[in-house]
Formats: structure tokens, sequence, C-alpha cells
């Protein structure tokens, strides 16, 4: 068996290969973003970058390697995050503030080394996509627990930025304060919907009966409880460490298996990966008479597509109780099925976008 030394002095030498062959990887990275400046197409391609894992995961099983395909995936995509800064730096716009869920989530796909932007609202992150000050945005979409966020879907429907990528990540709280003791908090930060969410761990501990103040992110109620030592704060862990917040408890919520859903918004179609999925908007021409949504899901059936989401939402135009309807389905919009059928439906179909399907 070889000493500490030993194996030190050996990780020393694969680094060394490691830093080269990705010296060498990144040269080939800067001749495929010259290609596509003259071209003018896409930096990212979450397609491509699928295959790649999905490539490495085998190749890493099938010699019984010790990366599994969390592990590759992990890696990869930093690797990825720092080639597409090479081929072009472009700027990730989020809802923020800064250690947010959706910040988290942004950091998850464009790595640590981006140029992100924090933004307010849903609706700013739109905004900015649409005035080109960036070129993704990422914004949540749906959680296990609350359903869809509605001000996503509705401004998907009025809006020309399209969805490019889907990721799933687990929701985690944690419980932190600056306050010495648990008897000597006096009031807790969270969205409304943390207090929700961690209702059992409230009562175990007394903290049901303190002050609860709801406020517009996670983020920002571990900012307050930064300023305040009678204060706590239900939070991602992250946005504790960031604003210097000590994590007394983590995973404090109900039920474990929370996770939300993100989009990831810019202004361009991928290709077919063989595992995409599609989102459409639809508003039925005769969405008063009977059966309109049924005929128009028939021709899913029949064309043996399948759908995972269907969402009503009020139309909101003077037209008393219009709906329209966020669907979600397997396939590409390329896909030959799928075109026949978006063709024979085109006057009520808008297309969102078609990306690969995400995993939790
Ligand atoms: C290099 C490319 O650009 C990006 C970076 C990738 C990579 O590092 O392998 C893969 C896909 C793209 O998101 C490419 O399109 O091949």
């Amino acid at each position: 068996m070889k000493s500490l030394e030993e194996c030190r002095a050996r990780i020393d030498e694969i680094d060394n290969e490691v830093v080269d062959l990705l010296n060498r990887r990144m040269e080939v990275v800067r001749r495929v973003g010259e290609i596509k400046h003259e071209s003018n197409s896409a930096i990212y391609r979450p397609e491509r970058e699928k295959a790649i894992i999905d490539r490495l995961t085998k190749i890493s099983e099938s010699s019984g390697g010790l990366l599994n395909s969390q592990a590759i995936e992990a890696v990869f995509l930093e690797i990825f995050a720092v080639a597409r800064n090479l081929e072009l730096p472009e700027r990730i716009a989020y809802l923020g503030p800064e250690g947010s869920f959706t910040h988290q989530a942004a950091e998850s796909r464009f790595g640590a080394m981006s140029d992100y932007l924090s933004l307010g609202s849903i609706e700013a992150v739109f905004k900015t996509l649409e005035a080109s000050r960036a070129k993704f945005g990422v914004v949540p979409i749906e959680n296990s627990r609350d359903g869809v966020v509605g001000e996503t879907l509705d401004l998907l429907g009025k809006s020309s930025v399209k969805i490019v990528a889907e990721l799933y990540m687990p929701i985690h709280m944690a419980f932190a304060t600056k306050a010495e003791k648990i008897h000597h908090i006096k009031r807790i930060y969270s969205k409304d919907k943390g207090f929700g969410q961690c209702r059992e761990f409230l009562t175990e501990h007394g903290l049901d009966v303190v002050e609860h103040i709801p406020v517009e992110s996670t983020a920002k109620a571990a900012i307050l409880a930064a300023k305040d030592p009678e204060a706590a704060a239900i939070c991602s862990h992250i946005a504790a460490k960031l604003y210097g917040v000590p994590t007394l408890f983590e995973n404090i919520e109900d039920t474990h298996n929370n996770a939300t859903r993100f989009f990831i918004l810019s202004d361009f179609k991928n290709g077919i990966s063989g595992e995409d999925k599609t989102s459409i908007l639809v508003r039925l021409k005769d969405a008063q008479k009977a059966g309109a949504l049924v005929h128009f899901l028939e021709d899913f059936n029949n064309a043996d597509i399948n759908l995972s989401k269907i969402e009503s939402r009020p139309s909101r135009d003077n037209d008393g109780f219009g709906y329209w309807f966020f669907i979600d389905f397997f396939g590409h919009i390329d896909e030959p099925k799928i075109q026949s059928l978006i063709q024979k439906h085109a006057d009520e179909v808008t297309w969102l976008g078609s990306y690969v399907k995400g995993e939790l």
C-alpha cells in the first residue's frame, strides 16, 4: 500500500494531466465558439451537453469507475459552464436576491464563473431578456407542494422569450439565527410558504407562538435575520451562509421530497435530443363549446404523444370566463408527428419551447 506522501505525489501528477487535458479541451471549445459566431448560432446547447454526460456515464459504469452519473454531471456541468464562458461570456438574470433558491438553480447550470444579474421579480427577468440585457433567465415554474407559479405562466403567455431548459431542484429549509438561545428568538422571517412547509418543526421547538413575519423571499429573510439578534430566518443554508447567519438546524421541512421545477429562458430553439419535452400554450377557438378541450387532447392521444402536465389559466382578456391551457408533453416540436398535430391547431397553439427533459 502506498503512503500518504506517495498518494499525494500521484494525485499531483494526475492533476497535471487533468489540467493539460482541460486546456486542450478548451482550445477546441474556442474554435467551436468561432464557428458559432460565424454562423450566428446559440452557444448553449443543452442537448449536446446531455449527450456528453450520458456517454461518459456509460463509459464510467462499464469500466467499473468510481464516478457515478451524479458525479460525472457535477464535474462536467462546471466544465461546460467554463467552456461556454470562453466561447462568449453571457449574462444570466435570475429571480433574486442573491442566495435565493432560483440563484442556486442558476448556479447549478451555469457554474460559479458566470456573470449573474439578480432581479427583484419574475417580470423583471422577462423584461431584461426582451431588452437583450441578459442572454438567459432563470425563474421558478412549479413546486411539488405549492403548485404552479402563476406569474411565470402568465408571462410566458405574453412574452417572446422561449424555454430552453428545465431543471428540478430539491428544496431544503434551514433555521438560521444569531440568537444564542432559541428562547431569545422573538420573530421569524421567511417567505409565506416557508412557514407552511416547516410547521411541525416550529411547533416542536415552541416557535409557533413567536411572531412570524412573511417577506418576499427566503433570502430577504436571511438579510433581515442578519441584522437582528432576536430574529431567525427560515431560508436556504446557502442564503444563511451568504448573509452570515449561523444555521442552527438544517432540513427542517415537514416533508423531505419537496422540489421546485425551474425554467431557463432564452431566445433560441434547441436541436432534438431524443429525450425532450415541449411546452405550449393553447387558446381554444371554441373553448365555451362542450368538448373543445377533449377533442384537442384526443389528437394527442391518437398521435401517441404523452402529456406530462396541463394547467388552465384565466385568459384575462375581455371574454368573460375565457381560459387558456398550459400543456407540457414528451417530444420535440420538430418531430414530424408533433409538427402535423401542431399545424392542425396552428391558430390556437403558441410554442413556448422544446428542451431536454429534466430529472430530479
Ligand atoms: C462546445 C460547445 O458549446 C457548449 C459547451 C459544450 C462543451 O463544453 O462540451 C457543449 C455544448 C454547448 O453548451 C458545443 O456546442 O459543442
